[in-house]
């Protein structure tokens, strides 16, 4: 487990005061977790999060193989052990036979949050009409959301930039820690704001 602490101006030591929110990254890939190739989609949602949160937060990210039993032990550890406030998966929401993050993630949510999966979906339908392929899902555990994100590194931010202004609103929902955002980045609704 590879703990960071990010500041707003993106270096790699915490600074300030405040809520410090954990925020969980989830690699899945067969070949990442054995060092076939070197993480590129866990690396892109540590830099969107580094420009679009401003307030501070903490970074734990990890590595899994493919699988339902690895993902969802990782999922457990992230949000129950670590206490993560929001986890973001990247990687095996598809339909090969070893694409199982979708079935990990459901063997750990309490609800399902399916509003997350049809975004992204219809923004990613945008750039690839594979995207169609892609099983992503969210959902909270306790006071965790968790979202899976494909695996490519380019639907990283395609991703990102659609859901990211709904969870702020969300974490404060489920009682987790508050994350305040860039609005140069990403304007967060809050209904009432
Ligand atoms: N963490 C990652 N870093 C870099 N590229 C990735 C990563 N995860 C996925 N990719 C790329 O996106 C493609 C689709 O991702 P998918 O999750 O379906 O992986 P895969 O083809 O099952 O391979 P693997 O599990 O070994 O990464 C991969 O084939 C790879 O080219
Ligand atoms: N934005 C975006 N979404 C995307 C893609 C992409 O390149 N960009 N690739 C699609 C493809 S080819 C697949 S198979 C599914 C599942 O990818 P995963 O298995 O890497 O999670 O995501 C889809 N969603």
């Amino acid at each position: 487990m590879n703990h960071m602490d990010i500041d707003r101006d993106g270096s790699d030591s915490f600074v300030g005061s405040g809520t410090l929110a954990r925020i969980g990254v989830l690699v899945v890939s067969d070949r990442a977790s054995e060092g076939v190739y070197e993480d590129k989609s866990g690396k892109a949602v540590g830099d969107f999060l580094k420009k679009a949160i401003r307030s501070n937060w903490l970074i734990i990210f990890k590595i899994v193989p493919d699988g339902a039993e690895s993902v969802a032990s990782a999922l457990i550890e992230l949000s129950d052990r670590e206490g993560c406030d929001l986890v973001l998966t990247t990687g095996g929401t598809g339909p090969a036979p070893r694409d199982l993050t979708p079935e990990g993630t459901r063997m750990v949510i309490g609800r399902e949050m399916p509003g997350f999966g049809e975004l992204m979906r219809r923004v990613s339908l945008e750039q690839v009409p594979t995207a169609i392929l892609s099983r992503q899902l969210a959902g909270t555990r306790n006071r965790s959301l968790i979202v899976n994100l494909p695996g490519r590194p380019a639907a990283i931010d395609v991703c990102l930039n659609a859901i990211f202004p709904a969870i702020p609103y969300c974490l404060e929902l489920i009682g987790a820690r508050r994350i305040e955002v860039d609005s140069d980045v990403c304007i967060a609704f809050r209904p009432g704001n």
